[in-house]
């Protein structure tokens, strides 16, 4: 059991080092990263969604953003479509599960927010639909996916897939972009700044 365990441990800090080892994916989550300060500046915010496992990534990036990451500082907006039991419950029961997303999309998001879809097979037809509300509102798209990015990648306006097939070591290396993200979003905004060199 013990060499399992190392095992699993071994493909989750591989698949980060894939990602660590990949310049184009890292200068994507750099060019995100700055899209989100940019947004911070003119009002807008950065809206998450996602199923399952990446429905907690969804809520657990918001939070971080609307309460904090690593320091006390002003909020910022920040919203997860995957909290709110009366909408989903309703919509999901009025429209069909598919249009939970887009739904709420097309209600609280505005021209200029970013909507970060999380899904690790990049097919989860909730999301597609809430890229096509997204585009139509002229919201900024990102896909955080991984496999072949699915068709998410190919419908968004930018798409970080992380290079793995297995569906738990996507989502592990997903929380770690998304923390990477706040931390950067946060210190640009109200801290120093990211330093050009890293400490020890
Ligand atoms: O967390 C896990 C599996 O690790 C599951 O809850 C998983 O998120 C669900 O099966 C999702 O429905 C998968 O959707 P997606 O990542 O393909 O969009
Ligand atoms: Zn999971």
């Amino acid at each position: 059991m013990k060499e399992y365990i190392k095992d699993q441990i071994k493909k989750s800090y591989e698949t980060k080092q894939a990602i660590y080892e990949n310049d184009e994916l890292i200068s994507k989550i750099e060019e995100l990263a700055k899209k989100c300060v940019e947004l911070y500046q003119t009002n807008k915010k950065t809206i998450l969604a996602g199923n399952g496992g990446s429905a907690a990534d969804a809520q657990h990036i918001a939070a971080e953003l609307v309460g904090r990451y690593g320091f006390d500082r002003a909020s910022i907006p920040s919203l997860a479509l995957t909290t709110d039991t009366s909408n989903l419950t309703a919509i999901g029961n009025d429209y069909g599960y598919d249009y939970i997303f887009s739904r709420q999309l097309e209600g609280m998001g505005h021209e200029g927010d970013i909507f970060i879809g999380i899904s690790t097979s990049g097919n989860s037809v909730n999301l597609l639909k809430a890229f096509e509300s997204a585009k139509k509102k002229g919201i900024f798209t990102v896909a955080l996916t991984g496999k072949d990015g699915g068709q998410m990648a190919k419908d968004a306006d930018m798409a970080i897939i992380v290079p793995s097939n297995s569906t738990p070591r996507i989502q592990e290396s997903h929380i770690l972009i998304g923390h990477i993200l706040c931390d950067i979003i946060e210190q640009e905004i109200f801290g120093d700044g990211i330093k050009t060199t890293v400490d020890a």
